[in-house]
């Protein structure tokens, strides 16, 4: 007897999913006595920063059941929210350069006084404001008037406004370019890190890395505070790796840049002490992070800037631990592969190498692709999203970091396997996945 179809299965299944996540995230918050949970308060909520894996999965489970959700019962709206969408980046662009958010405070203002501040037409200004609005990011509390909510608030520090003119600036203006790169003869098979859409916005032959170094320290600057300003969930990045049990290591973190990704391992572990090596003119931001942001590590001596083009030289040797964050990801396989046999060649047989990226999963359901764990760890089920989900939960971010390294250095965001054949080539094993719900991924390598 053929089995009936259930028409409404996939709503019943994703009515469940959701239901069932919502009931833990209450618990959760119940249990813990936490505030409430709500956009109108400029607080981040505690649940953000909770490293329970159980929440964490409900927590991702109902953000992409939702976005299933939507594309299933309105298609035309879904798709014309992409569509249009890049108007809201640009009106977070305009937010954030003309900094409304501290602009606004802790009070509600009419939008006369904010853009009398700003030097701005408040009529241009409200329109983009309002714009937010409807994305829950400020809150129009009378006409014309707006305030500050949990989304708003947290583009009050430098560094978060950083990301957004990193993003919707020069990678969006390069992203621009994609068609004419992809089809033009010379970029389309190209490998080259000149070779990217950005070079054909910006009309040079010079890399990214170089073109902001020579040509536009500006926006070079503003990257790398873009870089410590995108944030990340702290408890699960932190839980990513046993650092605990690293005692008294030293860190070297190659194309570290202003110490964004290592300093809080620092300040969570008081017994590492950290070298920092990037390209010379990061120095001066790095120290300026240090001192600022992380005193106490300033104080006791345990980080220090070492200038290094790893292009030319190898990292300094003698480190327990070389770490490599966002870095591989931002080249070729050739110029990977040359980064990888510098780190190679400074460590000893005890020291890993332990390389921190986003890992890209299929939206399909395949046993080895999904898994970037080891074959057969009983952990690696509550890596695979449930029915009927993607697979990959619909990852957007590793997708969309994909395309900003495509746009930016002709570069690429890798899977498992190919980060395994890469680390191969430069004479290093990959020995075992780190990996939690969160977008990170480390990566340990040995000498093989
Ligand atoms: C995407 S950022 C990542 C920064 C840092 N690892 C983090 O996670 O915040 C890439 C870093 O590579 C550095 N870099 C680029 N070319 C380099 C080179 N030739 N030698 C050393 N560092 C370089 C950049 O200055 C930048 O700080």
């Amino acid at each position: 007897m053929a089995t009936e179809k259930n028409p409404v299965q996939e709503l019943e299944q994703l009515q469940d999913l959701i239901n069932s996540s919502l009931d833990i995230v209450k618990k959760n918050i119940t249990e813990n006595g936490d505030p409430p949970l709500t956009l109108k308060t400029v607080e981040p909520h505690p649940i953000y920063s909770r490293n329970d894996p159980h929440l964490a999965q409900a927590l991702r489970t109902v953000s992409s059941s939702a976005q299933m959700l939507r594309a299933l019962l309105d298609p035309n709206t879904f798709l014309n929210d992409i569509t249009y969408g890049y108007h809201d980046e640009t009106a977070l662009l305009v937010a954030c350069q003309a900094d409304v958010p501290n602009l606004i405070g802790d009070t509600d203002r009419h939008v006369d006084e904010i853009a009398a501040q700003a030097g701005l037409n408040p009529d241009k200004l409200g329109r983009f404001l309002r714009n937010l609005c409807n994305s829950y990011i400020f809150e129009e509390t009378a006409p014309n008037k707006f305030a500050n909510n949990a989304l708003s608030a947290r583009f009050k520090p430098e560094g978060k406004r950083a990301i957004v003119g990193h993003c919707a600036d020069e990678a969006r203006v390069s992203s621009c370019k994609s068609w004419e790169a992809l089809t033009f003869p010379e970029y389309k098979d190209s490998t080259e890190a000149n070779k990217a859409p950005f070079n054909i916005a910006y009309n040079t032959p010079l890399t990214y890395f170089q073109y902001v170094a020579t040509e536009r320290p500006d926006i070079g600057i503003r990257a790398k505070k873009a870089m410590a300003g995108k944030g990340f969930n702290l408890g699960q990045y932190l839980s990513l790796y046993p650092w605990e049990s690293q005692k008294g290591a030293k860190i070297v973190d190659v194309g570290g840049g202003i110490g964004a990704a290592t300093f809080p391992i620092l300040q969570a572990n008081p017994d590492l002490r950290l070298t920092v090596q990037d390209i010379p003119d990061t120095g001066p931001e790095f120290q300026k992070n240090l001192e600022q942001n992380f005193p106490e590590i300033s104080k006791a001596g345990r980080a220090e800037f070492i200038e290094l083009d790893f292009f030319k030289s190898a990292p300094i040797k003698g480190a327990d631990i070389y770490f490599l964050r966002h870095v591989i990801h931002d080249w070729p396989d050739a110029e990977a592969i040359k980064i990888l046999s510098g780190c190679a060649s400074s460590m000893s047989a005890q020291s890993k190498l332990l390389i921190c990226e986003h890992v890209v999963c299929p939206t399909y359901r395949s046993a080895d692709e999904n898994s970037t764990a080891e074959k057969g760890s009983s952990s690696e089920a509550r890596f695979v999203a449930p029915e009927p989900l993607l697979a990959n939960w619909g990852d957007a971010p590793t997708s969309r970091l994909d395309l900003q390294v495509y746009t930016c250095l002709n570069a690429k965001q890798r899977t498992k396997l190919e980060y395994q054949a890469l680390v191969e080539q430069a004479g290093l094993e990959l020995v075992k996945v780190w990996r939690n719900l969160g977008d990170e991924t480390i990566l340990e390598c040995r000498l093989r």
